[in-house]
């Protein structure tokens, strides 16, 4: 008895031990000297990161050991650090302070990083260098893959927090700030993402998979012996999301956007040199590519345009990358244009169904569900429709009040139901959805026309509506329009 009560007591002690180690600082303070003795013990060597070079340029490494260092876990636990404002909004990041030292272990090895700030009295400016401390006995074990590691620990932190742009070609050579070659760069601020799209649910899960696998496959295209990019072609009626589903996978693969205004290049050789100055991970966009091949409102040849589409200059111009292009119709397209190679997924943006009204209704009314909802349905069920973007913006002009809004909604698909019902039927026959294994194709009735009889009803409710509504919504309901 006298022994269990002797054992019970010596564990409870242990376990008091324990707790009042862990819950005070003692832990963190014999961890700190046992670093100390064993600092003493081994055989250091230091190397230098300065941040300018020689020529007093930055030292690019320089910049990848600072986001590596702001990114690892023991700043968090550091006895103190700065908090400064980061790029993604709201966010705030963590930053090492001057002469600060953190550690960080690699393969089984502990190395220590201070940030030495050296302040320069004549000039007042500062000399700042990272220094690396590590054991002699792992710098030849750990020192060339840790470098990889920060490396490509840096960049895919900067893929992750990447600023977006959005590059545009410009008529002659510009030497502006943020300007490449023919390229002039602006932030891509749309706010379209792929959850916001109003498309059909089956369709953007695949488009989503298409392109995670597309980012997976470097070592599959480079197998094959050919260049890691996809073609999308997204046709439809005017107003049915294309471009703003350009920038919604944009957003989504952390994509820069390279946006060619055909009328804008020259000959075959400009759109090639304009080509060449893309760089990796980006979207090359060309929108209304129809309308240029079609009215030859370009100096640009077919051949040029088939060239820059599926060329041998698309290996020169750095890899992974999406060509993106845009039609309102591909019927009268020379199928050269639409050839596997050229285009690999082909996504039909029709107008409106009900599943599109609700998704609409969602983002702009912020409605999941309503009671006018049957109604809806049912009036769709007619075959009236409408382009997304006829459709928001008559829920926008009503936004403040969602029962208004969709009465405004079901009024003008009543209104064009009738005319719609006949060009339906005729293009119902000849409506389907395909898919093959590298083509995604989803075609139904489309009618460009009708969407610019909606555009006049449209402004005729938004005149009424403007009457009924507050001071916002006449300023949104006047809003520019195509
Ligand atoms: N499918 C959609 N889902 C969500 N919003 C949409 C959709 N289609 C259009 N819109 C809205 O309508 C506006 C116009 O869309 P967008 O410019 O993307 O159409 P588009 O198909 O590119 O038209 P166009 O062929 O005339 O260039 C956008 O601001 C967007 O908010
Ligand atoms: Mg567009």
């Amino acid at each position: 008895m006298g022994f269990f009560l002797f054992l019970f007591l010596i564990i409870s002690f242990l376990i008091s031990v324990r707790l009042f180690f862990y819950r005070t600082t003692l832990i963190y303070r014999l961890k700190k000297w046992g670093h100390w003795i064993e600092d003493r013990i081994h055989v250091h060597q230091s190397l230098k990161v300065p941040q300018l070079n020689e020529n007093n340029q930055e030292n690019l490494f320089y910049r990848k050991v600072s986001t590596y260092l702001n990114s690892l876990s023991t700043i968090e636990d550091s006895d103190f650090t700065n908090l400064i404002y980061g790029k993604k909004p709201n966010g705030v990041v963590l930053c090492l302070d001057d002469d600060q030292t953190i550690l960080d272990t690699f393969l089984g090895a502990r190395v220590s990083w201070t940030n030495r700030v050296e302040r320069i009295e004549e000039n007042g400016l500062c000399k700042k260098t990272f220094l690396l401390k590590l054991k002699k006995k792992d710098k030849r074990r750990i020192l060339q893959s840790y470098i990889q590691h920060i490396y490509r620990a840096s960049e895919d932190i900067d893929s992750r927090c990447k600023e977006l742009k959005l590059y545009m070609n410009t008529a002659t050579l510009s030497d502006d700030h943020g300007s490449i070659g023919r390229w002039r760069s602006v932030r891509l601020t749309h706010p379209a993402t792929l959850e916001t799209i109003a498309m059909d649910s089956d369709l953007k899960k695949k488009v989503k998979s298409d392109l995670e696998a597309f980012l997976k496959s470097r070592q599959y295209y480079h197998r094959l012996g050919r260049v890691w990019k996809r073609s999308y072609l997204l046709y439809g009626p005017s107003g049915t999301g294309k471009s703003s589903f350009i920038a919604a996978m944009a957003k989504f693969l952390s994509y820069d956007v390279y946006d060619i205004d055909l009328s804008k290049v020259v000959d075959d050789s400009d759109l090639k040199m304009l080509l060449l100055q893309t760089s990796s991970k980006s979207l090359v966009v060309v929108e209304d590519l129809d309308r240029f091949i079609t009215s030859n409102s370009t100096t640009v040849s077919l051949s040029g345009i088939l060239n820059f589409m599926d060329g041998i200059l698309n290996s020169c111009c750095g890899d992974e990358k999406l060509m993106v292009f845009t039609m309102n119709s591909k019927e009268k397209m020379d199928p050269a244009v639409l050839r596997p190679g050229r285009i690999d997924v082909h996504i039909y943006f029709p107008l409106c169904n009900f599943n599109s009204f609700k998704t609409l209704a969602n983002n702009c009314l912020g409605v999941k569900d309503h009671k006018l909802f049957p109604q809806v349905e049912e009036i769709f069920q007619t075959g009236a429709t409408m382009s997304p973007a006829e459709m928001s913006e008559l829920m926008i002009c009503n936004r403040g009040s969602p029962g208004r809004a969709l009465r405004s909604v079901m009024t003008a698909l009543q209104i064009n139901g009738d005319g719609r019902k006949s060009v339906l039927a005729a293009e119902e026959s000849s409506s389907s959805v395909a898919e093959t294994s590298s083509v995604l194709v989803m075609d139904s009735s489309c009618s460009v026309p009708v969407v610019k009889e909606i555009q006049k009803l449209y402004g005729l409710l938004k005149m009424k509506s403007s009457k009924k509504i507050g001071p916002s919504d006449q300023f949104s309901g006047s809003m520019d329009r195509r």
